[in-house]
């Protein structure tokens, strides 16, 4: 399980008068729990990357804490948790296969033959060179290095960004294919709809808080309603 226990983190902005602390993420509480796809959802600016990144130990809180399996944040949490950034910043000039021999001598349980599997399933040639790969398939060789990395939490930054409208649901249903029962996924996005059909729990965050908590299956009993329809709900009550 990863444990968020009352995380702030305020960060200094300026302005006319100077600088002004403002809250990236206000008294955080979440867990992430083995077995399930966590959602991390809200709109630009609400504080998505900030939690995974500390979920991460990328980024310090200034106050609460952050449990790996019952442990503080150190160098061996690294090696169960693999962050797979929104940004394109991988090894430009390398081909992929360069790029998976590179991983493979970097993570200690990286998985050449599921990386290739899945290269082969996404139709891509391990000969492509990194920078010239489209923003789809850079979406779907990131998601290939996320799954070969064999961490136990895949944290996965916005992932669909970039991948077309009729590609969207091979790409997605491609999330629980892959996941291992005792792996744990938590995935930030703004699109809800995407994942609607996978997902267990959903943490609605805005402002750098958590606003509400929902289990998808809950959801759908007691209330007979789309997590999309109780996004809306939940950001038109603002
Ligand atoms: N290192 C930083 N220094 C200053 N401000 C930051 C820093 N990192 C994030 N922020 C600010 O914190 C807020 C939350 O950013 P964050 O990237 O976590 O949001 P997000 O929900 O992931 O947004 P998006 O969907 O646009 O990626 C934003 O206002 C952002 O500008």
């Amino acid at each position: 399980m990863i444990e968020l226990k009352n995380v702030s983190k305020s960060f200094k902005r300026i302005n006319k008068f100077g600088y002004k602390k403002f809250n990236v993420l206000d008294d955080i509480n979440i867990e992430i729990e083995t077995g399930k796809i966590t959602a991390i959802l809200g709109i630009n600016g609400a504080g998505k990357t900030s939690i995974l990144k500390t979920m991460a130990g990328l980024l310090k809180p200034d106050m609460g804490i952050v449990l790996v399996d019952g442990k503080k944040i150190s160098k061996d949490t690294y090696n169960i948790l693999s962050f797979i950034p929104d940004i394109d910043s991988y090894f430009s000039g390398m081909s992929i296969k360069e790029t998976f021999e590179f991983m493979d001598f970097f993570y200690k349980n990286w998985d050449m033959k599921r990386a290739y599997e899945m290269i082969d399933i996404f139709g891509l040639d391990k000969n492509y060179i990194m920078n010239n790969l489209s923003k789809g398939n850079m979406a779907r060789i990131k998601l290939i290095i996320g799954f070969s990395q064999g961490a136990k939490y895949l944290l996965l930054d916005e992932p669909f960004s970039g991948i077309d409208f009729l590609k969207r649901e091979e790409f997605v249903g491609m999330i629980p294919k892959y996941m291992d029962e005792n792996q744990a996924i938590v995935i930030t996005t703004h699109e809800i709809s995407e994942i609607e059909n996978i997902v267990d729990d959903v943490f609605f965050v805005d402002d750098g808080k958590v606003v509400l908590k929902i289990n998808a299956e809950e959801l759908r009993e007691l209330e007979n309603i789309s997590i999309l329809d109780k996004m809306r709900e939940v950001y038109s009550n603002e």
